[in-house]
Order: structure tokens, then C-alpha cells, then sequence
């Protein structure tokens, strides 16, 4: 992954977005855990703990985040400064400012694979065909490239344990690479 410093920022903030089941979530921790001071924001967990939810949606089967107070409070808590190491995960990447991130990370997967993650998670076949199909489709894929800059967004298979760890080893070579332009 080529480096990109066209921001003052002292390390770099990470996006890694996906479709729900992608594994946004496993592989945030594992590069805050990987990356010394990185800190890891996970968007969906931080809506539901600061009490940032709008209404039930009963069509997407899912919460609804309040996104003005959540890009709030993400600019006051690590997105907004200069220090940077920041990675953040969420099944959008749309609604963030463009200026956040120096590297988007798309993760994918095979559908069939997809499919067996959600319905071990005991979703309703209605919610797994609808994030199967927006999988399908690459809609976050799609939503990344309309979003960032091309040089910034990859694009990663996260179908095995092998491609977790290589998407990791990456993403740490990206931060370690990664100089301020100031
Ligand atoms: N590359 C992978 N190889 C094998 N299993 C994986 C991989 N990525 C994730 N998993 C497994 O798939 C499940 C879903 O992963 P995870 O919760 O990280 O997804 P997510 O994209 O963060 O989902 P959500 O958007 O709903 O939070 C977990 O049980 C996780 O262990």
C-alpha cells in the first residue's frame, strides 16, 4: 500500500469499511492491538454506547446512528487533531469528511461465505439477503471509490484467516511507512 501524505498528521488515520460480516470489526482490532498508541473507534458500538441512535429501521432491520452527533464526537475524540492514529470501522464510509483518512480499506468476501458468517450470527434470512446482496453488488466498493481518492482506497479479500492476517501485516507496513509532511 503506497503512502500518501498529503496531511500534517503525526500517523496516519485508517477507515476499514465492508459489508456487515466482512470482518470490519476483527481486523481493527487486531491492527490497534498490532500498532502501538493506534486507537480503535468502532462507529456502530460507539452510536449505541453514547446514547447516538435515531429510530428503529424495521425495513434495514437495524438501528439507525444519529450521524451529526457521531461525526461530532469523532472529531473531538482522535479525528479532528493532528496526532492521527485513529482506525475506525463502519459498514459506510459516505458520511465521514474525505480529509480523515489516509488509507480506506475495503474489505470483501465471497457470498457463500458471507452467507454461513451472518447466519451463525442467528440474522433473519431477510437481513443476510439483504447484506448478501449489497455484497453482491459491491455497494461499499462502489461507495469507497465515489468517496476517496482512488490512490487511497484498497480493496481486500477477507473470505480466511490467512487473508485477515495479510490484510493486518498491510495495513501496519502502511503506518510504519507513513511520514508527516510536516
Ligand atoms: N477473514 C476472515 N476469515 C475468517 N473468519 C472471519 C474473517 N473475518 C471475520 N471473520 C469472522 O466473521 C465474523 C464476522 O466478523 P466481524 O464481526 O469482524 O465482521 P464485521 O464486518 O465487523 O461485522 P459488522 O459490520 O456487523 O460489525 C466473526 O465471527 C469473525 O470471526
Amino acid at each position: 500500500m503506497g503512502k500518501s501524505a498529503a496531511t500534517p498528521r503525526r500517523k496516519p488515520n485508517v477507515l476499514i469499511t465492508g459489508t456487515p460480516g466482512t470482518g470490519k470489526s476483527s481486523l481493527a482490532e487486531r491492527v490497534a492491538a498490532a500498532v502501538e498508541g493506534f486507537k480503535r473507534i468502532d462507529v456502530s458500538q460507539l452510536a449505541k454506547e453514547q446514547d447516538m441512535l435515531e429510530e428503529f429501521d424495521e425495513e434495514l432491520d437495524t438501528h439507525v446512528i444519529d450521524e451529526d452527533k457521531v461525526l461530532d464526537h469523532m472529531e473531538e475524540h482522535g479525528l479532528g487533531g493532528d496526532a492521527g492514529g485513529v482506525v475506525v470501522d463502519y459498514h459506510g464510509c459516505d458520511l465521514f469528511p474525505e480529509r480523515w483518512f489516509d488509507l480506506v480499506v475495503v474489505l470483501t468476501c465471497d457470498n457463500a461465505v458471507l452467507y454461513d458468517r451472518l447466519q451463525a450470527r442467528g440474522y433473519s434470512d431477510k437481513k443476510i439477503r439483504g447484506n448478501v446482496e449489497c455484497e453482491i453488488f459491491q455497494t461499499l466498493v462502489e461507495e469507497a471509490r465515489d468517496s476517496y481518492e482512488e490512490s487511497i482506497v484498497k480493496v481486500c479479500a477477507s473470505d480466511t484467516i490467512d487473508d485477515m492476517e495479510e490484510n493486518e501485516k498491510a495495513i501496519v507496513e502502511f503506518v510504519g511507512a507513513w511520514k508527516s509532511s510536516v
